[in-house]
């Protein structure tokens, strides 16, 4: 359960130079996909590398709910026995997906044909996200669904006992809702197509391949995705290497970037073309960034990133099109942003708002306290870069539950002129719960209170 009682304010200081190796955790989104699809073979599938954050966790505990064993084994190595494509039963209790908007809808796929019925909540932020987005296409394989006004949690969904398969076109880029009508489409019988106008992480087709379902991806003319998945296979239990993730990842490499004299190497990070595009803008930008050693591990592509100190980096405009490959890395790039000479202008990132908080409304208002100008529309978030060791900091920031809104403003903290605080650092733990440790390893300095 992932709802933090007490805040745990935090501090940055300007720091000495990064040194080091930064072991991130694993990859947040396949972790989820791990647990859940274990859960949905027959047999035991094995995980190493998961990574052992809050959101994750709570995946694990729903999985059990719904009938899977799932037994932690080692450091990041979990053994999961699952019931079998259709085969989950009905929990006895509410499902708490704690802070985790991919846990809870995806498993809402899962269950979504089953036949059975699960209620579903989280913490303060996830319930105010919308889940609309996930029982529209779930109705059409015949779901019912009730919950509080605006399709928000708690909200109790009615599995079709008689699934139907669909074909949806997926109106907002997202892969949590790509997802959970493949989870869906998995026992339904015949063909399930989902229709995407713009690519989005594809984990989840690349791990339904890898555990023997029937999936294939075609891209049209016109540059939409049509994902075509076979129902009622009969998955088979795998042993899944999760790769770093490239999300934690941007924490410690956008530091070492804004620090100056850093020199620092993040191995094994996922290189997912569907999850590189801040990497490739932090390249645009003039940051010194090397991937080496790149190969596969775990069906994903992966490379050890050395990542050097980048004084003179220039302000840029992302494009509408790469707005999905960096979705969660937007809160940290406006920080390098803001260190860097010129505007830098984030295209179509209005999916920023419905996140654990709104991600545009959380960096202005931050940013701005720190002495940062900051123009938005609803779909624009432009900052003004006030060049090296140029932002003066000196702030507290309200991070609204938002874990990626926290470890941002912890990185300004280490290259601004004065510390910057932010009021709760505890839902970092829900994707990066060494954050803390692995950053004072490299030599940042971060630390509990406010200023
Ligand atoms: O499918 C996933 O694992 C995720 C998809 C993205 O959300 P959306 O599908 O809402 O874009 C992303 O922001 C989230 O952190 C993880
Ligand atoms: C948006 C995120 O996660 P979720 O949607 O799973 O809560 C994130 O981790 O940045």
């Amino acid at each position: 359960m992932s709802s933090h009682a007490t805040p745990v304010p935090m501090t940055a200081h300007r720091s000495g130079p990064l040194k080091g190796v930064a072991q991130v955790p694993g990859d947040k989104s396949i972790s989820h996909r791990a647990l859940i699809l274990g859960a949905m073979a027959i047999g035991e599938t094995r995980i190493t590398g998961l990574l052992e954050g809050e959101d994750v966790i709570d995946t694990a505990k729903a999985m059990r709910a719904f009938g899977a064993q799932v037994e932690r084994v080692g450091e990041g190595e979990w053994v999961v026995n699952g019931v079998g494509v259709g085969g989950f039963s009905e929990p006895a209790d509410v499902i708490d997906c704690g802070n985790s908007g991919t846990g809870v809808r995806l498993i809402m796929g899962a269950m979504a044909t089953t036949g059975i019925t699960a209620t579903f909540t989280g913490d303060g932020s996830l319930r105010k996200r919308p889940m609309k987005r996930v029982t529209d296409p779930l109705a059409l394989f015949g779901v019912q669904s009730v919950g509080r006004s605006g399709g928000r949690l708690p909200m109790t969904i009615v599995g079709a006992a008689e699934p139907v398969a669909v074909s949806y076109e997926v109106p907002v880029p997202s892969a949590q809702v790509k997802s959970a009508v493949l989870l869906a489409g998995l026992n339904a019988p015949g063909e399930t197509v989902v229709i995407e106008r713009e690519p989005t992480r594809d984990h989840s087709e690349r791990m339904l391949a890898g555990f023997g379902a029937q999936i294939s991806t075609e891209v049209r003319a016109d540059g939409a995705r049509v994902i075509r998945l076979q129902g009622r296979p009969e998955l088979k239990p795998q042993v899944v290497a999760v790769p770093r993730d490239p999300s934690s990842a941007a924490f410690p490499v956008c530091a070492a970037l804004l620090v100056p004299g850093s020199d620092i190497l993040v191995p094994g990070v996922s290189r997912n073309p569907t999850r590189d595009g801040l990497f490739l803008t932090l390249i645009e930008m003039g940051a010194d960034i090397t991937f080496e050693n790149p190969r596969e591990e775990g069906g994903e592509p992966v490379a050890d990133l050395r990542v050097r100190y980048s004084g003179a980096l220039k302000g840029i405009e992302t494009p509408e099109e790469r707005a999905a490959s960096m979705i969660d890395e937007f809160p940290v790039l406006s920080v390098v942003a803001a260190c860097a000479t010129g505007r830098t202008i984030m295209r179509g990132v209005k999916e920023l708002r419905v996140k654990e908080s709104d991600r545009i409304d959380a960096m202005a208002r931050g940013l701005e306290a720190c002495g940062v100008t900051i123009e938005e529309d609803e779909d624009t978030l432009i900052v003004h870069g006030m060049g090296e060791g140029g932002v003066p900091g000196g702030a507290t920031c309200a991070t609204h539950l938002d874990h990626r809104i926290a470890m941002s403003f912890l990185v300004l903290g280490l290259a601004a002129q004065s510390p910057v605080s932010v009021d709760d650092g505890a839902p970092i733990a829900t994707s990066f719960p060494v954050f803390e440790p692995l950053m004072a390893e490299l030599g940042a300095k971060i630390t509990r209170g406010g200023v």
